[in-house]
C-alpha cells in the first residue's frame, strides 16, 4: 500500500500539566474520509493544528502528504485546505468577491482566477449564489463557501474542524454529501472533527474514536464495535411461543457452547450474548428441541451504542482500559 497522505507518529501535545493529545498514532490513506469523533476537549482541534505546523507537538510527529508538519509547514499549507470550526468573510462582498480575494491571497494568476471561481462555486452548489453578499449567507452556505475557499488552491488534503457546527439538518445533509462526493470523484483525502456521530457515521469510511487526548479505537463500525465492545460484540435475541421454566433445562447445555458469554431470560424472552455470530446454530438448536420461535433479531453494535458506552456516561480511557 501507498505512503499515507497523513501519518502521526506518537504524536503528543501537552500544555503546562495537562496532556491536550497523548500519543497518537494514525494513518489516512488517499481518498479517504477518516473523522475525528469525540466529546469537546478532547485534543481534536490540537491534533489538527499540529499536522497543519500551526502548532509544536511536544513530542513525535505529524507527517502530511510526506513533509514533516513542524519542520515543513510551508509545503504541507501547499498541499492541504484547512477550514477551522467558524470561517470568516467579509460580509460586504459577494461570494464570488470573496473567493476572488482568496485565490489572489494564495498566489493564483489572475488570468485563471474569474473561471476557477466560477467554477468552484458551482462545485459547492453556490452557482445561484455568488453575486449575494455574504451577509445574507445562513451558517451552512457559508460552510460551502469556506469548502469553495479551500477547493481553489486545489488541495490534496482538506482538513474540516466541526465542519456540520451550527448546519440546520438538512443543510448538514447535503454538505456532508458534497464531501462525500468531491473526496469521490476527485480523490481527495478529508480528515474531520465532530462530536456529532450521526455527522460522523453518514460520511466517513473509518472513525477514530477520541476521548482525552487518546483514540480509544479506530476503524470503519464493525471493527470498532468488536474493539471496543470486544467478545461481547454479538448479541442475538429470541422469543419463543411459551414461556420458559425457571430454571430452563437446555441453558445448561448452551452454556456449554463456547461462543456464549452469557444467557439471559425472562417470559419468553431469551438473550444470548456471544463472541461471534452463531444466531444460525441457535435457532437451528430451538428447532431441534422444539421450541417454536416467533421471532429472532440479532443486535449489531452501531456507533450509537459505541458513544453512549464512551461519551454520554462520561466513561474515561482508564475506564476502557478495564474493559479490553
Ligand atoms: N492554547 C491552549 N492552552 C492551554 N490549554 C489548551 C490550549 N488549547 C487547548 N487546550 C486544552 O487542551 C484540551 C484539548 O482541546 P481541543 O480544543 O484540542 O479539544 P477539541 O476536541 O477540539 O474540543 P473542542 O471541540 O471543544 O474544541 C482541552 O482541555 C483544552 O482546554
Amino acid at each position: 500500500m501507498k505512503d499515507p497522505v497523513i501519518q502521526l507518529r506518537s504524536l503528543t501535545k501537552r500544555y503546562g500539566n495537562h496532556l491536550a493529545v497523548d500519543n497518537l498514532n494514525l494513518q489516512v490513506h488517499k481518498g479517504e474520509i477518516f473523522g475525528l469523533l469525540g466529546p469537546n476537549g478532547a485534543g481534536k482541534t490540537t491534533s489538527i493544528l499540529m499536522m497543519l505546523g500551526l502548532t509544536e507537538p511536544t513530542s513525535g510527529t505529524a507527517t502530511v502528504c510526506g513533509y514533516n508538519a513542524t519542520s515543513d509547514a510551508i509545503k504541507v499549507k501547499k498541499k492541504v485546505g484547512y477550514m477551522p470550526d467558524s470561517v470568516g468573510f467579509y460580509d460586504h462582498m459577494t461570494a464570488l468577491d470573496n473567493l476572488l480575494y482568496i485565490g489572489r491571497l494564495n498566489g493564483l494568476p489572475e488570468r485563471q482566477l474569474k473561471d476557477k471561481a466560477v467554477r468552484v462555486l458551482d462545485v459547492v452548489g453556490l452557482a445561484e449564489a455568488g453575486m449575494k453578499k455574504t451577509a445574507t449567507f445562513s451558517r451552512g452556505m457559508k460552510q460551502r463557501l469556506g469548502l469553495a475557499d479551500l477547493l481553489i488552491k486545489d488541495p490534496e488534503v482538506i482538513i474540516l474542524d466541526e465542519p456540520t457546527l451550527g448546519i440546520d439538518p438538512t443543510g448538514v445533509k447535503d454538505f456532508l454529501a458534497l464531501i462525500r462526493k468531491l473526496s469521490r470523484e476527485q480523490g481527495l483525502t478529508v480528515l474531520l472533527s465532530s462530536h456529532h456521530l450521526h455527522h460522523v457515521q453518514q460520511v466517513c469510511d473509518r472513525v477514530g474514536i477520541f476521548v482525552e487526548g487518546r483514540v480509544l479505537a479506530e476503524g470503519n463500525q464493525a471493527s470498532l464495535a468488536q474493539q471496543l465492545f470486544g467478545k461481547n460484540g454479538y448479541m442475538t435475541s429470541i422469543v419463543v411461543e411459551n414461556d420458559l421454566p425457571h430454571p430452563w433445562p437446555l441453558e445448561a447445555i448452551l452454556k456449554a457452547w463456547e461462543a456464549i458469554d452469557d444467557i439471559s431470560y425472562q417470559g419468553n424472552t431469551i438473550e444470548f450474548r456471544c463472541s461471534r455470530n452463531i444466531t444460525p446454530a441457535l435457532v437451528r438448536f430451538f428447532v431441534e428441541n422444539d421450541c417454536n420461535i416467533i421471532s429472532v433479531n440479532q443486535k449489531n453494535y452501531e456507533l450509537d451504542d459505541i458513544y453512549q458506552k464512551y461519551f454520554e456516561t462520561g466513561t474515561s480511557k482508564r475506564d476502557y482500559k478495564k474493559t479490553v
